[in-house]
């Protein structure tokens, strides 16, 4: 079935870039495009692009199916500036997108990062100011299917904070906009403790759901799977004592097992778990490699986030080292 997007009612107009349009890009896009506000697609996918121009972004929902009409370039293609860009690439693709989007970013521009990881704020404060950086992270989830196409399915919400300051009147019109397109913000005002609770629960789904490959609904059914998370959480909540960061390790525990019905996000395959699939680099070591990079620093035992950050790194080589077999075979 074709379902068209629902033009909602404006209520303020924020010239809106999208940059890392894959899964995560090519949901808000879709959601804030049913708002009046201007919505451009830019990624440095080439096929994508052009899949998006020629045929609309094709979205598979729980209600069916639509086309997505909104224009895509490739970065160095972007005409003219934009009130705010959202950045969905990976943590390890946020710098090249930054660089390749200088020439459009201007002292107006805000930026809106609501990607997976722990570091992001610091890459992006490479770039710009804090006063123009919004910082949170979501539960909402996608999947990029191919070129031109992806899935958003089940439910999800967004946590940010604008790091000048919450009061200030574009921050506002933000929250009103993602509101507006249905995404359920919230302003808080501890990011940081926002983004390792985040963080945490990625650890978590994103990394035993790969190594066990699996969705999350399955993880949770598993008869281990509490002594699973704890082994995790209890290692992030030792490094977040050690780097002053507020973590409730209780509090992150209680939103993982928030995501097991399939009406959350029992049906979705993580991110991680994607990116496995398709044979391309996990964000790992913005997740368990971070709090084993950091304990090793500190001399703070982490061998549970140490060894899943070893056997992720390892799934990458055996698919790199099977993939180019299979190209010489
Ligand atoms: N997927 C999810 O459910 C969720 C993801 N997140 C987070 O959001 C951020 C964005 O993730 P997500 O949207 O999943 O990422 P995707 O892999 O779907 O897209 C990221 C970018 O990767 C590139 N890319 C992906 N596949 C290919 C391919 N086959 N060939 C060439 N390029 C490709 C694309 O462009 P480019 O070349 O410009 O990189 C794309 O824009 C991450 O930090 C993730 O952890 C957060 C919540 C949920
Ligand atoms: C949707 C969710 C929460 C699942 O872990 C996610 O962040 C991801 O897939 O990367």
């Amino acid at each position: 079935m074709m379902v068209e997007a629902k033009l909602k009612r404006r209520s303020i107009i924020v010239k809106i870039a999208i940059a890392g349009a894959g899964a995560m890009g090519g949901r808000f896009g879709t959601m804030l495009a049913q708002t009046d506000n201007p919505v451009t697609f830019i990624d440095l996918w080439a096929d994508h692009v052009q899949a998006i121009n020629q045929h609309g972004l094709l979205v598979h929902t729980d209600n069916g199916d639509q086309r997505v009409h909104v224009p895509a370039y490739l970065p160095q293609n972007v005409p003219g500036t934009f009130d705010l860009i959202v950045l969905f690439t990976k943590a390890m693709g946020i710098a090249d997108m930054l660089t390749a989007l200088k020439p459009v970013i201007t002292p107006q521009t805000h930026i809106l990062e609501l990607g997976n990881g722990i570091g992001n704020i610091e890459t992006i404060s490479r770039f710009v100011p804090k006063e123009q950086i919004i910082a949170g992270v979501t539960v909402w989830s996608a999947a990029l299917n191919g070129p031109g196409e992806i899935t958003m399915k089940g439910d999800g919400s967004v946590t940010l904070e604008a790091l000048g300051s919450n009061e200030a009147p574009f921050f506002k019109q933000v929250v009103q906009v993602l509101t507006d397109a249905g995404l359920k913000p919230t302003a808080s005002h501890d990011v940081l403790a926002a983004i390792w609770r985040k963080a945490a629960l990625n650890s978590v789904l994103n990394t035993y759901c790969t190594i066990l490959d699996c969705n999350i609904g399955e993880f949770g059914q598993l008869p281990d799977h509490d002594a699973m998370i704890d082994g995790v959480l209890g290692e992030f909540a030792a490094i977040a004592a050690n780097q002053h960061v507020h973590f409730d390790a209780a509090g992150a525990k209680q939103l993982i097992i928030a995501q097991f019905p399939d009406d959350k996000n029992g049906l979705h395959y993580p991110s991680m778990h994607q990116d496995m699939a398709k044979g391309r680099k996990t964000e790992i070591d913005f997740l368990n490699g971070y709090i084993a990079k950091v304990g090793a620093r500190e001399n703070i035992p982490t061998p549970v986030n140490a060894t899943l950050t070893a056997l992720i790194h390892g799934q990458e080589k055996l698919k790199t080292l099977h993939s180019r077999e299979a190209v010489t075979a």
